[in-house]
């Protein structure tokens, strides 16, 4: 039984919008056949297919055939797609009371208010959020926003969605950009992270793949005792570095190597660089 009724649909069909849909199909909130994607390549949408999703290859089918429609392309594209909307479904999308879920980086809900009214469509209801692809997995981290438009009932459903993934969470829309170089960009910093612990541990002669294991393991079960302790993350680490012991003398190598003040260091640059990618 799917949780939600609604019909869902992706204009663009990438990583992004994978990962959600993925997510959701295979978590039961939705049915495969209440899922359609489109892209410009079709062949490209294979994987949707596999799922059991139905691909087009004109966004226009989303937008007739669909209720929640989540806009997945490259943020310098949203112009050059949105003009790919016939005007013949306009009035549908507005009266039929659809409600439209951005994911693009570093793009406002002024910028997709002023493109989509370019083109006609005007008073839409708009959700601004920034996911991350963990969400794939049942994992995500998402903040959102919506516009003027959106009802309180919108948010809620929305809400459903996202946390049904993850972790949703509705914040101020200004701080978007600053929580994309965590969340959204942070899986990115991750995985070299877990890449650089296994690295570490191949080094001393533990096999590639029980050491991607181990690294991996290690960080879900840090990530989870920071989440479930409520602790500080200082506190824990001192709960494991024994006095004169083995883990002190690792944690000295990570402060010579600068590894907290890079790490804030590429959250900022993502966060500004992010914050670019939205501007028209
Ligand atoms: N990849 C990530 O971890 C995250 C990405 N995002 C946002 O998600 C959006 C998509 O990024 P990705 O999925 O990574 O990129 P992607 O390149 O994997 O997906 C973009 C898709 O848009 C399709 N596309 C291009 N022009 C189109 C058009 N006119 N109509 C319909 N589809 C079109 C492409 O064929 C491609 O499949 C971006 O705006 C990005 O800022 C947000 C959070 C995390
Ligand atoms: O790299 C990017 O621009 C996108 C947005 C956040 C994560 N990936």
């Amino acid at each position: 039984m799917a949780k939600l009724d609604e019909r869902i649909g992706f204009i663009g069909g990438g990583n992004m919008a994978f990962s959600i849909g993925s997510g959701l199909i295979r978590g039961g909130i939705v049915k495969a056949s209440q899922v359609m994607v489109s892209g410009p390549h079709i062949e490209n949408l294979s994987r949707w297919r596999e799922l059991g999703a139905t691909t087009t290859d004109d966004n226009n089918d989303v937008l007739e055939h669909t209720d929640i429609i989540f806009i997945c392309v490259k943020p310098h594209m949203l112009g050059p797609c949105a003009a790919q909307l016939k005007y013949k479904h306009v009035p549908s999308a507005k009266d039929a009371n659809k409600l439209f879920v951005s994911v693009l980086a570093g793009t406002t809900l002024q910028t997709l208010e002023e493109t989509f009214a370019f083109i006609g469509m005007s008073g839409l209801k708009m959700i601004r959020t920034m996911p991350n692809t963990s969400m794939q997995v049942g994992e995500g981290c998402t903040v959102y926003t919506g516009n003027a438009h959106v009802a309180h009932q919108d948010l809620e459903k929305v809400h459903l969605m996202l946390n049904s993934l993850g972790l949703a969470q509705q914040v101020p829309e200004p701080m978007i950009d600053a929580v994309t170089g965590v969340t959204g960009c942070g899986p990115a910093f991750v995985y070299t992270i877990i890449e650089s612990l296994a690295d570490g541990a191949v080094k001393q002669g533990v096999p590639r793949q029980m050491a991607l294991q181990f690294a991996a393991q290690t960080l879900l079960g840090a990530a989870k005792t920071v989440l479930l302790t409520g602790k500080h993350p200082a506190v824990l680490r001192d709960e494991v570095c024994s006095p004169g012991g083995s883990t002190i003398v690792g944690v000295h190598e990570l402060e010579k190597g600068n590894l907290r003040a890079t790490i804030i260091n590429a959250v900022e640059k993502s966060s500004l660089r992010s914050a670019e990618l939205g501007k028209k």
